[in-house]
């Protein structure tokens, strides 16, 4: 009985099904298919016969169709029978001449179209089509302006004749030609973009453009499903070339300075430049492999999961401040006397150097030095507080030897710190073109760079450092690069902050870019439980996306989404667009002390497995310790970030060497990813900014809700076995009438009934179950309802009331 109730289980989908119109079943479509090319077949006997028995037959075609085909007397030639030449009759000579072969070439595509075959564009080929059957019919029309005496044939048929005759009377018989050229260069150009990137290459040749063989190389790339992956990839070695030259060219400012040939430094340009050509044929055959991809499906435009937000505007520069308050540069008085503090104070301590080259940074200068052969890298190192001394400034520090350079390098403040703007960065040139999936522009190195980097690549980020060093703001400027460069449809945060304050201007995103569980109030996670269940549902989710992931056959989220929106997955099979998911947990520290591994747990795996499936980690702590910093979370954090802490052993748990106690904080910062630890000046964003920026986003359309994740039942809830009828949920005896009513112990229907989540609508069906009002669970069946009439429920919620 209960069973037969469920039909209305969902009647949208119901609805759906009895909208679907018969010529999209699949029998129709088979048949109707089959039958368009049987057509096709038929109309191209007719045509090529009428090739060869056209002149043959002609007196007989000009009768009327009816007496043409009821007269038993008249014979045709025509292999397709009296229809078939009658046909050609009308669509060759009356039509479109020779270029009527084109017609079945369309009803061919149309029939492999409806069966499903066509894999090529269906509208681009069919309407090329039609635009070369009239081209080829006027051209026919233009040659053979006569049909010749035994031929019955017209070139370019009826309608390719008269049009060209009006060209030529409106143009002349020249400009008729010059039109046919040109509208065939429009054509080929058009319709095939090889074609137009073979004719581009012809063209410039003939021109003699000096092309360098990697330029030749890279045209094509273009229009080829290139990753954007190996785009980035190209781009980021030429960074590296940059990263190379622009140190030099620094130096040119404080020329002083310098002592030694730059020889050397050519050699390494030119040996980057090598490996860069070598990493450019590695990119390429890497698209040949994905060409190979088996999965192909019909053909449609491509999804666009922009769509639903397409009017979106990405936040603008000007909301973002220059924090340029006349900045002092590093004058050549101050390089050159730190230089000769160095020197002296490292002659005193009989190191005698070769050569010594000045970097400037935004906050920091580096002073690269070669010692003389013969003298120890650690004899230098343990100068580190004397040299400081002499020179008077905190926050020396000394890297030896700096890591494939072959020097030393020693750190010194700058006298007059530069603020580096979120603006400016955001502004460089370098962030601007970057194509990575999820660019990060962080600050400026010691060399004056923009330093930016792939959060994919990264792929989940520890950021520590004491008190008021400048984490807030460096969390805020990942942030807002994100947002800078991420459409809503592509990018989701989830932000945990026990302290309630410092994430919580970005609440106002929440139906943009914000993610947060089912039926939850706020966009911003404060309470420790919610925590717990979030980190489990991202685990959920990725359980989820991993499943998708092999379905599809995709390595990781960008392959899968790269097949989703070519059309590749059917949405039908629970194939989603998936926009990448970042976590960012600010106060790690508070969460581990009150929740210890409940959270941990959760979040190691997530550090562990989610990479691929696009969900990305941001942990801040101000406390570097290791009962917080456990082994567990760095094992699984390679990527750190460490701002000014308070002791060595702080800076050696973070970065597992020592050096970021020795920063000068104010957004001085160290970066360790895998074994490089790179200084970074971090860019500066004010709260303010950052409000007018989520502003300008807030204000736009967004969509309904958050995005939602799945849900999670956190392990203290109680389970089936252990209901407590005590603790009744508030919609326990609405939902008793409703089951008993329906005679349907159906979850589902309480929750579309009632309005609620599934977890809730759950726990009631237990609640029902330990009542005696329903049975157990079985399976995907409704459960069993043990009460048969009303008035018996009522005595019986009387009775637990
Ligand atoms: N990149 C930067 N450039 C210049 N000044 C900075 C930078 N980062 C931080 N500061 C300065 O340091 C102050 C403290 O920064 P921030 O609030 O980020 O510290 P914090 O480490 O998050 O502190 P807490 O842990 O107490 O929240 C800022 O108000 C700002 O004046």
């Amino acid at each position: 009985m209960a069973v037969k109730r469920k039909k209305p289980k969902n009647p949208t989908k119901k609805a759906k099904k009895s909208r679907t119109p018969f010529f999209k079943n699949e029998k129709f479509k088979f048949v109707f298919g089959v039958l368009v090319l049987l057509v096709a077949s038929y109309l191209l006997i007719a045509f090529i016969s009428f090739l060869f028995f056209g002149a043959a037959d002609q007196s007989k075609l000009d009768l009327p169709w009816s007496e043409l085909v009821f007269d038993s007397t008249i014979k045709v030639q025509n292999k397709a029978g009296k229809t078939g030449a009658w046909l050609s009759e009308v669509v060759f000579n009356q039509g479109f001449g020779l270029a009527s072969f084109i017609f079945i070439y369309l009803l061919a595509i149309i029939g492999f179209k409806i069966l499903g075959r066509n894999k090529g564009r269906f509208s681009k080929n069919f309407f090329f089509s039609f635009v070369l059957l009239i081209w080829l019919s006027v051209t026919l029309g233009l040659i053979f302006t006569k049909t010749e005496g035994g031929s019955a044939i017209y070139a370019g048929g009826k309608y390719g004749f008269v049009l060209s005759n009006w060209l030529s009377s409106l143009i002349g018989t020249f400009g008729v030609v010059l039109l046919l050229f040109v509208s065939a260069v429009i054509i080929f150009v058009v319709r095939f973009d090889k074609g137009y990137h073979w004719l581009k290459n012809r063209l410039r040749r003939k021109e003699k453009v000096d092309i360098p063989a990697f330029e030749e190389e890279q045209e094509p790339l273009e229009d080829s499903n290139i990753t954007d992956e190996s785009i980035s990839k190209v781009i980021e070695d030429d960074d590296i070339v940059k990263a190379i030259f622009e140190p030099d060219s620094e130096e040119d400012d404080s020329l002083e300075v310098e002592i030694a040939s730059k020889e050397e430094k050519d050699e390494e340009v030119n040996e980057e430049k090598r490996e860069e050509e070598e990493e450019l044929e590695l990119t390429v055959k890497k698209i040949q492999e994905e060409e190979g991809d088996p999965i192909q499906n019909e053909e449609m435009e491509d999804y666009d999961p922009t769509l639903d937000l397409s009017e979106f505007k990405f936040p603008t520069l000007e909301l973002l401040e220059d924090h340029n308050f006349g900045n002092a540069e590093v004058s050549n008085e101050e390089l050159i006397s730190n230089k000769n503090k160095i020197v002296e104070t490292l002659r005193h301590y009989k190191i005698e150097i070769t050569k010594i080259r000045a970097t400037i940074g935004p906050t920091i200068t580096l002073y690269e030095i070669v010692p003389a052969p013969g003298i120890r890298i650690s004899k230098i190192k343990n100068l580190e507080d004397d040299i400081a001394l002499s020179l008077a400034a905190l926050g020396i520090r000394i890297i030896a030897p700096i890591p494939g350079r072959g020097t030393i390098g020693i750190e010194v403040p700058n006298q007059s710190p530069e603020v580096v703007s979120m603006r400016s960065i955001l502004s460089s040139k370098k962030f601007q073109e970057n194509t990575a999936e999820l660019p990060v522009a962080l600050g400026k190195t010691i060399s004056n760079e923009t330093y930016l980097f792939d959060l994919v690549k990264m792929p989940h980020i520890l950021v520590a450092g004491a008190t008021g060093q400048g984490k807030s703001v460096g969390v805020n400027v990942i942030i807002t690069s994100l947002l800078y460069k991420k459409h809503p449809s592509q990018l989701k945060f989830v932000f945990v902050d026990p302290k309630k304050v410092e994430l919580n201007l970005y609440s106002v995103l929440e139906k943009h870019y914000l993610a947060k569980l089912p039926g939850e109030e706020e966009p911003v996670i404060t309470d420790i439980q919610k925590v717990k269940n979030t980190l489990n549902s991202i685990n959920v989710e990725m359980d989820q996306r991993y499943d998708l992931l092999k379905k599809a056959h995709a390595r990781n989220v960008k392959e899968y989404n790269k097949k989703f929106i070519s059309r590749k997955l059917n949405p039908e099979k629970g194939h989603k667009y998936m926009p990448y998911i970042v976590v960012i947990i600010d106060e790690f520290a508070d969460l581990i002390m009150t929740a210890g591994k409940e959270i941990e747990l959760p979040i190691a795996r997530i550090a562990q497995l989610a990479r691929a499936v696009g969900i990305h980690m941001i942990i801040a702590t101000q406390r570097p310790s290791t009962n917080i910093i456990t082994g567990v979370i760095k094992a699984n954090f390679p990527a750190r970030i460490a701002f000014k802490v308070a002791s060595m052993i702080d800076s050696r748990t973070i970065l597992d060497t020592p050096g970021a106690n020795q920063l000068i904080g104010k957004g001085d910062m160290l970066i360790a990813s895998g074994s490089n630890i790179t200084r970074v000046q971090c860019a500066f964003v004010d709260t303010p900014e950052v409000e007018k920026v989520c502003s300008f986003i807030s204000e736009q359309r967004g969509y309904p809700t958050a995005f939602l994740l799945p849900e999670y039942v956190g392990d203290d809830e109680p389970g089936p076995g252990e209901v407590d009828l005590n603790n009744k949920d508030e919609l326990f005896d609405d939902a008793a009438r409703v089951v008993v009513m329906n005679q349907m112990g159906s979850t589902s229907m309480i929750q579309r009934k009632f309005s609620i989540g599934y977890n809730r609508a759950g726990r009631i069906m237990d609640q029902l179950e330990a009542a005696g009002v329903v049975g157990p669970s079985e399976g995907s069946k409704a459960r069993q309802v043990l009460i048969q009439d009303e008035y018996s429920l009522e005595q019986l919620l009387n009775d637990l009331n």
